[in-house]
């Protein structure tokens, strides 16, 4: 993949790198990206918010992580988690591509340990926009840790991927049934596939 976008997206091109990621992933090898029809919904959420904090949980090789950098404001601050090194050293090379690097921290290692300190390490006070795309058994956790870390606000907007497949039952049946959320499904389908999936929006209400 990573060779795919340094054989045919342009330096500094954020929208030649996820398109040469989505024409790898049709043509050559179907992978865990978001993919270009739930990536047009995140790109309408990101574009309505327009956040000055993001926090991206599961970075894998960057191709959200440029969608949403991409669309950011110049003061905008996008910090993204990855457990896995191999993933993370691709998403870097990915980032610097598009010449994205200035405006994303990634960062390495489990959401469940950074979470209770992004506002000590990174002068974080409350996120604007969380995208949730990683181990699909750790959204929910991971919500509650930052529920209890005060890094909502009212007003904060969760979008969280695959709620379908490979799905995230628990966090689905909590979020839309927790009065302190507002939420709203996108349907849409698995990345590259005719499979169903979708985006689950919700608006933290304090
Ligand atoms: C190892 N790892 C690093 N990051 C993660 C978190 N992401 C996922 O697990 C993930 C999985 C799938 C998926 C996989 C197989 C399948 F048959 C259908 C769907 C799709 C996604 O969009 C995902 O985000 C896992
Ligand atoms: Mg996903």
């Amino acid at each position: 993949m990573l060779a795919a976008v340094q054989k045919n997206a342009t330096r500094g091109d954020p929208r030649s790198v996820v398109k040469a990621i989505d024409q790898f992933c049709r043509q050559k090898e179907w992978a865990m990206n978001v993919g270009d029809e739930k990536g047009c919904i995140l790109d309408s959420v990101v574009t309505e918010v327009n956040p000055a904090t993001v926090l991206e949980l599961g970075t894998y090789c960057g191709y959200s992580t440029v969608r949403i950098a991409s669309l950011l404001p110049s003061n905008a601050k996008l910090i993204t988690l990855e457990f896995n090194p191999d993933y993370a050293a691709i998403a870097r090379q990915v980032i610097a591509w598009a010449g994205l690097e200035d405006k994303v921290q990634l960062v390495e290692g489990a959401s469940g340990d950074w979470i209770p300190k992004m506002k000590e390490k990174f002068g974080i006070e409350t996120f604007d926009l969380v995208f949730l795309d990683h181990w699909k058994d750790r959204y929910l956790p991971d919500t509650k840790l930052m529920e209890e870390c005060g890094l909502l606000r009212k007003g904060s907007i969760l979008l969280a991927d695959n709620v379908i497949c490979p799905g995230t039952p628990d966090y689905l049946e909590y979020i839309r049934n927790s009065p302190r959320y507002k939420s709203q499904y996108f349907k849409s389908h698995l990345e590259y596939t005719k499979v169903e999936d979708g985006l689950e929006k919700s608006v933290f209400l304090g």
